[in-house]
């Protein structure tokens, strides 16, 4: 969509200008000037080249140096009343959360999910506040900030793009939107209640465009015109500007200060869009519609200088791409939806190729793809609504809208903000601008002609020196094509005439041709039979050629197959001789082998034998070493018993001794002190029983060391008694096992000689076959021969007397 921001501020401007900049209107200034303006529509790139002051400091890039992909958000419509009458099954999924749209088809019976993820996804319940939210909430503050942006919705028709631009058509009531509003009026809520919170002083105008067929018509223009007779339905111009940007020349713009003005402006341009019934939508929009919003803003500087900050806000509702059979669309509507579809097919190439970078952008192929131009890959934000419905009849072209939606995704714009005027600039232009309107007005006034601007008038000219021109050249390819057609027709009746005498010369021919044809019918009939006898004949001869060629051939394969034979014997003989040869050779291991064998069993049993009377002789010497060690510990316990028997005795003796001694002292003293007796006798009785404690401790002693001594050397005889018959238990298992070896060995002998008798016997056996075999089979094979030859003579010689017959025959 090409920005228009103005190149000559217009006299609306000057009116709506005059609110923030002290400005009387001009004596000359008509009523419908102040409200409206013929205007003419250019981009901002315009405004750089006329602004006295430009100041490149203000322009912001937006994209940086990659640029901006255009915003894409997905719709997907809930199922209408006929839908649901009917349950139309429902093909379409949509995550909000994940961004994701899933369409489910059913290919060669089996279910195929193709996703596509966009920058935002609003599934059949969401409300026209949320797409307003997010789709334009952001932008309408980009705008308000001085950038262009534009929203389009695309989509297939009946899937509610008007819905979602316009709304569902429930009235205003008190200045509150109903719930149903688009995003139209929402926008324009949004814009002045902004404007209102922040005391801005602001000048807006609004434009409706409407792209029908591939004519742009006015919706705002006024039914009657004191300049045209039909006005509104006038097509109006797209004109180049020379900078690479197109404007509607004529187009109007009116000023509005409130909402509700444009609530009503907006209700008055949809009523005349062209709308028609089809079998998808009983109110299908079946043109394009352009609903522009601009804004002037003033800010000051710091250094004070008043700037006037310009945006814009373009609200594109497309026609619905169609499938013509499906919407029943007949004569006149067919040719509106191939129009229409015409143009979204250029829209699409334009977004392949943004997409792709494939050179040239045919912007130019269509009206609609011209005013979009700034929107798709220019200076513009842009926001793509893509709406679709859930049913299963409509996934051939849900398809096709979300395969171009997400094409589109990839699009980059490079969105720059507008340039802002300086006020003394503006009012500049807008004098300019006012006297050329009273020039025009005066001149309509005098009806001496109509006042056309210089720039115009010379644009004009040049369009129109270029329709004469192509007029011309077409002209000139008109006539050529004449020529070509006089000398076609010319070409056709001499081509008359001889196809006439061709004719004639056809019969002739044809008559002779029935002649000729009867005599060659005869003749061919003749020709048959002969050949027919001749194919007999040949094939005789083939059969009898091919007997004999069997015949030798199986006579050569006999051949070849008894030479084979004597070969094979050949080979079979020297085979045995080898096997003979290497039996002779394992004969001799095997005798070597047993010798060796044995031998070794003898060795191994000598040491066998050695190693258990060892074993005998060390069991003899330690059997003797324990009885020696056996009676030394019985000689020591027997010393031990009477050394302990002696000191009883020397201690019995002492004690007595000791008894006798007190018996002395008794008696000596007798009498004396009676005290001293009985400490002797005390210590008498104690130095007993120490020696009967001490006596008693031996003999417990003298004991234990008898009990320990038998019961070691009980435990050494039972492990000399184990030890002797474990031994003789091996020494016995090792002359049984050596013994069972031997007689292994032995019968393994026996077999290999049995072995090698009947292998001898057998090889024997088998050369005698053998030889008797070879005599019969060359006997046989020498009769064979004989008679095989005898055979192929006789035949030889049956099918050449054959010949001769028959040659003899014909
Ligand atoms: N999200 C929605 N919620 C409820 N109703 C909807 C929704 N979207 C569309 N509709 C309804 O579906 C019908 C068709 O919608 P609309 O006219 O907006 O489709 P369209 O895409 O503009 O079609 P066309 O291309 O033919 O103009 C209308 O009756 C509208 O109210």
């Amino acid at each position: 969509m090409e920005t228009s921001t103005p190149r000559r501020a217009p006299a609306a401007d000057a009116a709506a200008a005059s609110s923030y900049v002290s400005m009387s209107p001009s004596p000359s200034h008509t009523p419908r000037s102040s409200t409206k303006a013929k205007r003419t529509l250019n981009n901002g790139a315009a405004i750089v080249a006329s602004s006295p002051s430009p100041s490149p400091s203000l322009a912001k890039g937006g994209g940086g140096g990659g640029g901006v992909n255009i915003q894409v958000l997905l719709r997907c419509r809930p199922l209408n009343k006929e839908e649901l009458s009917i349950n139309t099954p429902v093909v379409i999924t949509c995550n909000e959360q994940r961004r994701e749209v899933s369409a489910a088809q059913n290919i060669a019976n089996k279910q195929i999910d193709r996703t596509f993820v966009f920058d935002k996804v609003f599934g059949p319940k969401s409300k026209q506040q949320d797409v307003f939210n997010h789709a334009v909430v952001p932008l309408v503050g980009e705008v308000l900030d001085g950038y262009n942006c534009t929203i389009f919705a695309y989509g297939q028709t009946g899937t509610g793009k008007t819905y979602t631009m316009e709304g569902g058509g429930g009235k205003t009531q008190n200045g509150e939107l109903p719930s149903d509003a688009g995003v139209i009026p929402r926008a324009v809520k949004r814009i002045f209640d902004i404007l209102e919170a922040q005391s801005a002083e602001y000048s807006m105008k609004v434009s409706f465009l409407e792209l029908y067929n591939e004519e742009l018509t006015d919706l705002l223009a006024p039914e009657e015109s004191k300049f045209s007779d039909d006005k509104s339905k006038k097509p109006m111009a797209l004109m180049e500007d020379g900078k690479g940007g197109v404007f509607v020349r004529g187009l109007e713009e009116e000023v509005v200060s409130s909402a509700s003005e444009i609530y009503k402006i907006l209700e008055r341009g949809s009523g005349k869009r062209k709308t028609a019934e089809t079998f998808l939508n009983k109110q299908s929009s079946r043109s394009h519609s352009i609903f522009s919003i601009t804004i002037h803003i003033k800010e000051c500087t710091p250094e004070g200088e008043e700037m006037i900050k310009c945006g814009k806000l373009n609200l594109v509702d497309l026609a619905g791409s169609e499938n013509i059979s499906r919407s029943g669309a007949r004569d006149g509507r067919a040719r509106e939806a191939g129009e229409i579809n015409k143009s979204l097919l250029t829209l699409g190439r334009v977004i392949n190729t943004l997409v792709e970078h494939s050179g040239h952008i045919p912007y130019r192929d269509s009206k609609l793809t011209r005013l979009l131009r700034d929107s798709l890959g220019g200076k513009t934000k842009t926001c793509i609504i893509a709406t679709i419905a859930p049913s299963v009849h409509c996934l051939d072209e849900t398809l096709s809208t979300l395969d171009y939606a997400h094409r589109a995704k990839n699009i980059k714009n490079k969105p720059e903000v507008n340039q802002k005027m300086m006020k003394s600039a503006l009012i500049k232009d807008l004098y300019f601008e006012m006297d050329r309107l009273k020039q025009e007005l005066y001149a309509a006034r005098e009806k001496n002609g109509i006042y056309i601007p210089g720039e115009q008038y010379l644009a004009d000219e040049a369009e129109k020196k270029a329709m004469s021109e192509k007029l011309d050249r077409l002209e000139l390819g008109l006539e050529s094509k004449d020529k070509q057609l006089d000398e076609l027709q010319g070409l056709y009746d001499s081509q008359k005439v001889l196809s006439a005498d061709l004719s004639d010369k056809l019969q002739t021919l044809q008559k002779r041709m029935q002649e000729t044809e009867c005599a060659l019918a005869v003749l061919e009939e003749k020709y048959m039979q002969a050949n027919n006898t001749i194919k007999e004949k040949e094939y005789l001869i083939e059969n009898l050629l091919k007997t004999e060629k069997v015949l030798v051939d199986e006579a050569h394969t006999l051949r070849t197959e008894l030479e084979n034979t004597t070969d094979d014997l050949s080979g079979l003989f020297s085979k045995l001789e080898r096997k003979g040869k290497i039996e002779d050779a394992n004969k001799n291991i095997v005798g070597h082998f047993h010798s060796q064998l044995t031998q070794d069993m003898n060795i191994l049993h000598r040491n066998i034998s050695t190693s258990v009377s060892q074993q005998e002789s060390q069991l003899k010497v330690l059997e003797e070493e324990m009885q020696s060690f056996i009676t030394s510990k019985g000689k020591v316990v027997g010393g031990l018993q009477n050394q302990v028997r002696e000191m009883k005795e020397s201690f019995s003796s002492r004690i007595a001794e000791l008894h006798g001694f007190a018996n002395e002292l008794n008696l000596k003293s007798q009498l004396s002190s009676e005290k001293l007796n009985a400490q002797v006798s005390a210590h008498t009785s104690d130095l007993e029983d120490c020696l009967k404690g001490l006596l008693a401790d031996a003999d417990q002693l003298l004991i234990g060391l008898q009990n320990g001594l038998s019961q070691q050397e009980e435990s050494l005889s039972t492990l000399v008694e184990q030890q002797h018959e474990g031994l003789t238990r091996n020494v016995e298992r090792t002359k049984s096992i050596s013994a069972t070896t031997m007689n292994f060995f032995r019968t393994i002998d026996a077999h290999a000689l049995e072995l090698k008798r009947i292998l001898e016997e057998s090889q024997a056996s088998h050369q005698k076959q053998l030889l008797q075999l070879q005599t019969k089979f060359e006997v046989c094979a020498a009769d064979e021969e004989k008679y095989l030859m005898e055979k192929v003579a006789g035949l030889l010689a049956e099918s050449n007397a054959r010949k001769k017959n028959m040659v003899w025959m014909t």
